[in-house]
């Protein structure tokens, strides 16, 4: 089988302290994949030090077989909306067009056939109207659909989102799994960050659960057990029982 991400033995430290210890599993194509642990598990993390955007203390990544630097292009990635500057001076269109740089090059104008990839992304996501407005001037869903559309317009293989219902109404979440699963249909592979338990069977094939170690990563309904999120809530399962962040989650 075709494996779009492996990861090996992989370590990653902030200033000496392990925030991810020898984590190693392999993904599937096709499935659309929630990356699910508590606060500080480390799945930032995860996603960073796989797109080589900080350093590995130890550990091995391949997309597709290959070094990670040979195939960025096939991947998109929607980073957590607090991690961007949103006062950069650019429009809507601007920021979904620079998912289209990897196809057109950094100094090369973007052609017609890109200006309508880029809108027919924002049409996508129901942002087509916003087009010419300043993202510091979007509400943070808004923002959160322009970061979709730009990797859309991306046309990538592989996609790692962060977060991406992190402050966005039912409706635009419902809009956006939507759309993840229509990528999945189209053969791509989608990781997502994830932190509200009662979805998770609902959205994801399969699951990633993690604390520092990985805990499991499998199908959904073999690996989305009282058993394993026992081992990777530990003590704060309780409170997420009594906060009803589990009510659907069936023991
Ligand atoms: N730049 C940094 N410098 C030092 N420590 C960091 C840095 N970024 C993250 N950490 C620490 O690394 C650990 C993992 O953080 P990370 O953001 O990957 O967790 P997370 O699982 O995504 O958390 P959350 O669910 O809260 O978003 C945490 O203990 C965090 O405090």
């Amino acid at each position: 089988m075709e494996h779009p991400v492996t990861v090996e033995n992989l370590t990653v430290a902030y200033h000496q302290k392990p925030v991810l210890r020898e984590v190693e599993f392999s993904v599937p194509k096709g499935k659309l994949i929630g990356i699910v642990g508590p606060n500080g598990a480390g799945k930032s993390t995860l996603i960073k030090s796989i797109l080589g955007l900080i350093p590995r203390a130890s550990g091995e990544v391949q997309i597709f077989g290959k070094p990670y630097k040979q195939e960025r292009r096939r991947i998109g990635y929607v980073p957590q909306r607090e991690s961007v500057d949103w006062d950069f001076p650019t429009s809507a269109l601007d920021v979904v067009l620079m998912g289209r740089y990897g196809h057109i090059g950094w100094f090369r104008r973007p052609s017609s056939k890109d200006k309508a990839l880029a809108m027919s992304a924002l049409e996508k996501v129901g942002m087509a109207d916003y087009a010419d407005r300043q993202i510091s001037q979007l509400s943070g869903g808004q923002q959160q659909r322009v970061f979709l559309a730009r990797a859309l317009a991306q046309d990538a293989e592989i996609y790692f989102m962060d977060e991406p219902f992190v402050g966005v109404d039912a409706a635009t979440e419902k809009a956006i799994i939507a759309l993840l699963t229509e990528l999945k249909h189209q053969g791509k592979t989608v990781l997502v960050v994830h932190h509200d338990l009662q979805t998770v069977t609902e959205y994801f094939d399969w699951v990633l659960l993690l604390n520092i170690r990985l805990i499991e990563f499998g199908p959904t309904e073999e690996v989305f057990t009282a058993e394993n999120l026992q081992k990777t809530y530990g003590g704060r399962l309780s409170l997420l029982q009594e906060s009803g962040n589990l009510s659907a989650f069936k023991a």
